[in-house]
């Protein structure tokens, strides 16, 4: 189902992650888009879009006339959209692990710890949603909010009922977010409550197979919104339905979703839920439900062993600082799994985590590696310095996590994550505003003229900064007042007020 757009040029600066430890700058780049949002050229330098442009349409006529025509491209086909000075085109960040069902309480948890957050929480706003009115209320706000922070590629969990999981996908699909969206299922009668539950594990395969097939009926290549293999966590399963799960993975090939080792009690809950598994991660390999497509939420408490069989399995790792730290779950230890093997992206996990932002999420991700170097890896804290400073990530490695990281987690590095030839340009422009400034010299800045003018949000650029310290400034001060547009596919699905 190739929805078709304009072909588009797009002018200016681009920056992407070249790999784990180092952005790429391309300045005065263009990137041409044909009309199935595909990128089909990368001309490095010498373009002159930066600056000269102010919006749609404008941008280096030479050059780009010139683009056009190495492409047998005609002007009138065409869409150019220029950057403005100190903007950029960066990826669509991309959101592993989101609850889509929970952003109603986003920023409510009060002093809970994971398994009385459901109970209290989480559960009864799940089950509340199996009204559509209010499902669709939920989930297009979600949408809506993640897109214009940026999140052009969500791994969605909706809840265990079957039409408004099926209401999200079609959300998704008509709002413009790339996603994965589950069918929540738990079906365990000792710990699931009676009020939120599939009645069987025949039931929770049969509603799945109900929302592969819509997700199927309304995009039938998954090439925007595809389908999920959703068992809650181990604790809600019974072992008949993780393991007809498991079958149905290698029927279909679809990717799993679902958590892990995110909190103490929760892993002493499946030792004694699943007496005789070595692990936590054993009780998954024992379902078959440890694939190469599998994504799993936390990883917070692993062992060396159960990293050991991940890494073996080629599964992957959601890190959810955001969450981990509100429901003090843990600091998960990205370097250390990094460091066995494991790929790792992004996860907002509301309402687990507050912020809808995976901005933010990057944020915390930096700032929890630093209570990871303080404290120690599980292994003691840190004998040295070195040693210490080795934990903590850097601007540049939780943007790739935010990107590249976050496609690689969810299997789609060779459709988006950066931006090559033959990827979709799933893409952001940022900007920051006018530098600060003070053109008479006398140390004060200038009020602004016009007190209407749209906000640019926090990040106060002097103009003196480096690209590198422009990055960091956005990483930790940003937000999406500084996303100005946001791409799917080639499809403009978010633009701040006066940037349409
Ligand atoms: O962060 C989490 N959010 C959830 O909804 C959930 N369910 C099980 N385990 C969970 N962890
Ligand atoms: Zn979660």
């Amino acid at each position: 189902m190739a929805s078709q757009v304009r072909r588009q040029v797009f002018l200016g600066t681009f920056i992407h992650s070249r790999s784990r430890t180092e952005l790429e700058y391309l300045h005065d780049s263009a990137v041409c888009v044909d009309e199935h949002g595909v990128i089909v050229k990368v001309e490095r330098g010498g373009c002159g879009g930066s600056g000269s442009g102010s919006g749609s349409g404008s941008g280096d006529t030479t050059s780009s006339s010139r683009l056009l025509q190495s492409l047998g491209w005609s002007e009138g086909e065409v869409d150019v959209v220029a950057c403005r000075e100190g903007e950029f085109f960066f990826p669509g960040f991309i959101d592993t692990h989101v609850h889509a069902s929970q952003y109603p309480n986003v920023g409510i948890f009060g002093k809970t710890t994971l398994l009385d957050w459901l109970d209290k929480y989480t559960f009864p706003l799940e089950a509340s949603l199996s009204d559509l009115g209010k499902a669709r209320r939920v989930y297009t706000a979600c949408v809506r909010r993640t897109l214009r922070h940026g999140t052009t590629t969500a791994a969605y969990y909706a809840t265990v009922d079957v039409a408004a999981t099926n209401l999200l996908a079609d959300l998704c699909l008509s709002l413009g977010q790339r996603a994965l969206v589950g069918r929540v299922c738990m079906d365990s009668e000792a710990t699931c409550p009676s009020y939120y539950r599939d009645e069987s594990a025949a039931e929770s395969l049969e509603r799945t197979r109900q929302t592969i097939e819509h997700v199927r009926a309304i995009d039938p290549g998954f090439e925007l919104v595809g389908p999920v293999l959703t068992p809650r966590f181990a604790p809600s399963c019974t072992g008949e339905a993780m393991r007809g799960l498991a079958e149905m993975q290698r029927e279909m090939d679809l990717p799993v979703q679902t958590h892990i080792s995110e909190n103490r009690g929760e892993v002493a809950l499946v030792e004694r839920l699943f007496r005789g598994s070595r692990s936590y991660a054993d009780v998954y390999d024992a379902h078959g439900l440890l694939t190469g497509r599998t994504v799993l939420a936390h990883a917070v408490h692993l062992s060396e062993e159960e990293a050991a069989l991940v890494r073996d399995r080629g599964s992957k790792v959601a890190h959810c600082p955001c969450s981990n730290s509100s429901l003090t779950s843990g600091t998960a230890r990205v370097r250390w799994l990094w460091g066995r093997g494991i790929d790792v992206g992004l996860g907002t996990d509301m309402s687990g985590g507050y912020s809808p932002s995976v901005l933010e999420a990057a944020r915390q991700a930096a700032l929890v590696s630093r209570h990871v170097a303080m404290n120690g890896d599980g292994e003691g804290e840190a004998e040295t310095e070195a040693e210490a400073e080795s934990h903590k990530l850097t601007v540049e490695e939780v943007l790739y996590l935010a990107t590249r990281g976050g496609a690689v987690v969810l299997g789609m590095e060779d459709r988006v994550g950066g931006f090559e030839v033959g990827k979709q340009w799933d893409a952001q422009l940022v900007g920051f505003g006018r530098p600060v400034r003070d053109q008479d010299g006398d140390g004060q800045q200038e009020e602004d003229e016009d007190e209407d003018e749209e906000d640019e949000g926090n990040v106060d650029v002097f103009g003196w900064e480096d690209w590198e310290e422009r990055m960091a400034k956005w990483l930790y001060v940003g937000d999406d007042r500084n996303t100005k547009k946001v791409w799917v596919r080639g499809r403009l699905v978010h633009a701040r007020r006066g940037r349409w």
